[in-house]
């Protein structure tokens, strides 16, 4: 048996003997001077003791240990562990017991004692708000000195008692491969990590009532139709209950429900979806009959097409005279929608929103298709729904309209909604009155969340409010990760990497032109560039500049925008910002194709990219002889540098791409002009400038490889 003597212990302990000699009498260890030997058990207790205040670098002469001392140490460990109260780190007994073993292990393995750091993942701590420096060496097994070494890298000069914020903690646990997560008074490993769906059984599953949203152009009567709809179906004793209570409404055809979302389609498809949730079954897409399809109307159709939703043609206004449906028929199957009596597959109805011609038709066609799809649902199980709206109501509080897609909402029921949490207090339906359940395809305006959840959210009915906390707790904590990842969306230039990893199958491309031929060419051109690796797929091309529903679905579809000669939006810039969608600019086809072919062989050329400085609206036009038409400028944001290179955008499209050739504050040359400031811009060999004219102005930037 390997032995030790008190003054040897003492300098591994970095304490003075006679301070060991004292807690050996403590312990009534008997001892007679510092050169007495220590019988290893004993050298032990002290090791473990001492380590709780500061850990000694190495540890000799304790390599082994008899038998019958592995539980004396086990006892010591737990009255230790014991101290540990504050992590109370009881969810995982697996994780105590192993790190309970590692600690005997540091006693039987003197060599590895010195580094042994976790590596990350492998150790999970648990921390309360507020720890001490003291306690957070404990809890980590580390010397303090090494906690404050970590802080004073930090900048923060800790003492040993000082009380570090969870952050801080969580980010010097991570130096030492440590992961960090929150206690509260419900641990999260008591309850499941997140929510998780459990499939329904086939013989549970029900028929439910389907689910409309109305989509169309502006003007085609979406609005329109939806009150023909409700006013048809809405018996007399309820007429003057007509008015919207939520967000949503159902009707009654033929004993079957139809429930119909008041949420514009757009939305239902872009940022809803965007959002992970599919709140719609079937859309109906209005044209109107003497308008035909037009641009939203496909922006309609690639929606629809993208999120899977069976379409109905509802061709509307068919009471006016100018009335040409068999113009509109042609102009969908253009587009791909081939209707039935031409032999596709997709329903249309001629209807009259103004009128009321045919709605009943359109209503039993909502129900064929209905059929035909099988929608179903379980109506006994806890419900799963998606926040149609959801606002703060000063009676109230936060209300939201939610729509049930499975199981069954009661009141009192604990649910999770993203990340707010609550007990269901009351419960109301379309027609504005309480109700006590709501079963699949119903929508009912809940009260008694803890906060106002968000459009697209999903619902959860969870066991009870502890379980319902401690989620919302934790998706909380996940959300910065979260947003690290949304950085992570797919770009041009992370292109080749994410297919060598097999990330990704599909590239999906937005192309916005500024002419409908332009949309075609570029969208042919770069699906044959699809090879064995990544297929590219255009799901959606349109006229005109880059707006916030493009930058939505590329966000809901992880697609990429491709600009030609045209420009996004403000609104859509910002968002683009927000949701990490990659917007490509290009004036000329070969360059878009040429930056694609490059991206998907990892040579997109990324040492040069367009750093924007700031846009100026042209407000005056003015002839200077010998200076060509200047534009007398105000600008809106950032700043106008002379240098700069510029691109003249008109309603979205770009006019021309140059530089600066006069800059002027009054009759002075500017080097560059600031938000808020008027100016006068000449632009070099262009002089096609008009009022309303946005001049952006950009600079090349050298990117570090
Ligand atoms: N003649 C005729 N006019 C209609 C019909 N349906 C709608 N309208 C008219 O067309 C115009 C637009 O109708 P809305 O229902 O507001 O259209 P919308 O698609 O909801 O419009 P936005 O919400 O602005 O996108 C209104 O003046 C309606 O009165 C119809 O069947 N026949």
């Amino acid at each position: 048996m390997s032995k030790i003597r008190v003054y040897q212990l003492a300098k591994e302990l970095e304490i003075s003997s006679k301070e060991l000699i004292e807690k050996l009498k403590e312990l009534s260890i008997e001892v007679n001077s510092h050169m007495s030997t220590l019988e290893d058990e004993n050298a032990n207790i002290l090791i473990e003791l001492f380590t709780e205040e500061s850990k000694p670098k190495t540890i000799s002469n304790t390599k082994e240990k008899p038998p019958n001392q592995e539980q004396h140490d086990e006892n010591k460990l737990e009255t230790l562990d014991n101290k540990e109260d504050i992590i109370v780190n009881t969810r995982n007994k697996k994780e105590k017991r192993n790190k309970n073993k590692n600690k005997r292990n540091k006693n039987s393995m003197a060599d590895n004692y010195d580094d042994r750091v976790e590596s990350k993942g492998e150790r999970v701590i648990q921390l309360k708000s507020k720890v001490t420096v003291k306690e957070l060496a404990e809890i980590m097994d580390k010397n303090v000195s090494e906690i404050i070494t970590k802080l004073i890298g930090l900048g923060i000069m800790a003492t040993i008692n000082q009380e570090l914020d969870y952050d801080t903690a969580q980010i010097i646990a991570s130096e030492f491969g440590v992961e960090v997560e929150p206690l509260e008074d419900v641990t999260m490993d008591d309850v499941i990590d997140d929510i998780e769906i459990e499939p329904d059984r086939p013989e549970d599953l029900k028929p439910r009532s389907p689910v409309v949203t109305v989509m169309g152009h502006v003007d085609h009567g979406k609005t329109s139709l939806l009150d023909a709809i409700r006013k048809t179906k809405v018996t007399s004793r309820e007429a003057g209950g007509i008015t919207q209570h939520i967000g949503a409404s159902e009707v009654k055809v033929n004993d079957k429900k139809i429930v119909l979302l008041d949420t514009p389609g757009h939305e239902a498809f872009t940022s809803m979806r965007a959002r992970g949730a599919k709140v719609t079954d079937i859309a109906i897409l209005v044209v109107a009959a003497d308008d035909g399809v037009m641009p939203q109307t496909i922006e309609a159709i690639n929606h629809a097409k993208a999120a899977e939703v069976p379409i109905i043609i509802a061709i509307n206004k068919m009471d006016k005279p100018s009335a040409n449906p068999d113009r509109v028929k042609q102009e969908l199957a253009d587009h791909g929608i081939l209707i039935e009596e031409w032999g596709g597959d997709v329903i249309s109805v001629p209807v009259s929103a103004l009128n009321g011609e045919n709605i009943d038709t359109l209503l039993e066609m909502i129900l064929l298709v209905a059929e035909m799809e099988e929608f179903k649902a379980n109506p006994n199980r806890k419900a799963i729904g998606t926040v149609i709206e959801a606002q703060l109501d000063v009676g109230k509080g936060s209300v939201a309209t939610i729509l049930i897609q499975n199981g069954t909402l009661k009141i009192g029921d604990s649910v999770v909604i993203g990340t707010t949490h609550g007990r269901i207090r009351a419960m109301m339906n379309d027609k504005g009155k309480r109700v006590n359940v709501a079963g699949p395809s119903t929508a009912v305006e809940i009260t008694g969340l803890s906060e106002v959840p968000e459009a697209g959210d999903q619902l959860f009915a969870v066991e009870d409010d502890k379980i319902a906390r401690a989620i919302v707790e934790k998706r909380i904590n996940k959300i910065k990760a979260e947003q690290l990842k949304a950085s992570q969306k797919i770009s041009l230039d992370a292109l080749f990497s994410q297919m060598e990893q097999g990330q990704i199958k599909d590239l999906n491309l937005i192309v916005k032109a500024d002419v409908q031929g332009s949309v075609e060419a570029v969208k042919q051109s770069l699906i044959k560039l699809s090879n064995d690796e990544v297929v590219i797929n255009p799901i959606h091309g349109g006229v005109g500049a880059i707006t916030e529903t493009d930058v939505n679905l590329a966000a809901a579809s992880n697609a990429i925008i491709i600009g030609f000669n045209v420009r996004p939006t403000a609104s859509a810039d910002s968002l683009a910002k927000k949701e990490n969608v990659d917007i490509r600019s290009y004036r000329v086809i070969y360059k878009a194709i040429e930056d694609i072919e490059a991206a998907m062989k990892g040579m997109l050329d990324p040492e040069f990219k367009e750093e924007d400085l700031g846009k100026a609206e042209v407000r005056a036009t003015f002839k200077v002889p010998g200076a060509g038409t200047i534009g007398g400028c105000y600008v809106i944001e950032g700043k106008i540098l002379r240098n700069a290179k510029v691109r003249l955008v008109r309603d979205g499209i770009i006019i021309h791409e140059g530089t600066i050739d006069s800059l002027k504050r009054f009759k002075d040359d500017a080097r560059e002009v600031a938000t808020g400031y008027e100016c006068g811009i000449g632009l070099s060999q262009f002089n096609d400038l008009k009022e309303g004219d946005i001049i952006e102005a950009y600079q090349m930037k050298e990117i570090e490889r």
